[in-house]
């Protein structure tokens, strides 16, 4: 195996333009690495703010919209990250949604929907960034999206939980077979974080268990040890690790990052 031969330097960030991708780009740039925004077009002027933001840290930023569930979108979007910032050295595959519904409910079609973005879309976005750094020669920092539903699925989320599941192994088996390129490939696996996402969550779970709205992401904080609910900022300082050569030496690991709700 080579050394991790460069100090990181240009990170991508996927599903930027709001929540933890956001706040992973921002930490990023306040720990001095240039960084690329990416999200689907239709969040393009978030993402440009969330850009604007980097650069108002002192780092250069670029913005590379993109669907990761295009295999053609992720592969422009590498390449134009490369050629816009000098090279990639960091990508954080974070792009995901959630779908709320008991699995007799769930559809092929939205079954096929959540794995093309959740799944498909971070080994899109692996494999464009490995044979980048491959190319590169000086090794890299693969970070994925995983979650604590990655090792216990809550009920209601289930093809969600299941692609998490997925991330996991698809992070051991890229660590095993990219060390000897230098890259490391890790996951962050948040718990309750207070995003978009979660008031999407909070209002099916609502709508199915007969609750007010804001009654189950109450409920569900209850299971978390350190007494409140995550920020996004909680998960960022996480990722900033995994970028960094501090993580050097730990590969293929989905860690959680969710104030103490499950234990693996
Ligand atoms: N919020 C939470 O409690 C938790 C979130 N996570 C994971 O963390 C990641 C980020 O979650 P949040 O910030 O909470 O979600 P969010 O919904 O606030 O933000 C997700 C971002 O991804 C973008 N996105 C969606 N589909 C995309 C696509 N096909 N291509 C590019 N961008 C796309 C959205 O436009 C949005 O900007 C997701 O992978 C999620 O599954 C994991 C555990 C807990
Ligand atoms: C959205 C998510 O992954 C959880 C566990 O809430």
């Amino acid at each position: 195996m080579s050394d991790q031969a460069t100090t990181p330097r240009n990170a991508l960030v996927t599903g930027a333009g709001q929540g933890i991708g956001k706040s992973i780009a921002l930490r990023l740039a306040a720990d001095g690495l240039d960084v690329a925004i990416n999200d689907i077009p239709a969040n393009g002027e978030a993402a440009r703010a969330v850009a604007a933001e980097v650069e108002s840290l002192g780092r250069r930023a670029t913005v590379a919209l993109a669907d990761v569930s295009d295999a053609q979108a992720v592969d422009g979007m590498v390449a134009q990250v490369a050629a816009d910032l000098g090279s990639l050295d960091v990508m954080v595959a974070n792009a995901g949604i959630a779908h709320v519904k008991p699995l007799l409910e769930v559809t092929p079609e939205e079954f096929d929907h959540l794995m093309s973005i959740n799944l498909r879309g971070v080994h899109l976005c692996y494999g464009a960034a490995a044979r980048r750094m491959i190319e590169q020669g000086g090794g890299g920092k693969i970070i994925g999206a995983c979650s604590i539903v990655g090792y216990r699925p809550f009920p209601l989320l289930g093809p969600y939980s299941a692609s998490k599941w997925a991330v996991r192994g698809l992070t051991q088996a890229a660590a095993m077979e990219w060390a000897q390129y230098g890259i490391t490939v890790n996951a962050y696996c948040p718990g309750i974080v207070g995003t978009a996402m979660w008031d999407h969550i909070d209002e099916k779970l609502a709508e199915n268990e007969g609750l007010r709205k804001g009654a189950a992401i109450e409920k569900y904080s209850e299971l978390i040890h350190l007494g409140r609910v995550s920020v996004p900022e909680d998960v960022a300082k996480f990722v900033s690790y995994l970028a960094s050569p501090d993580s050097d030496y730990m590969t293929g690991q989905s860690v959680m990052i969710d104030g103490g709700v499950q234990f693996s």
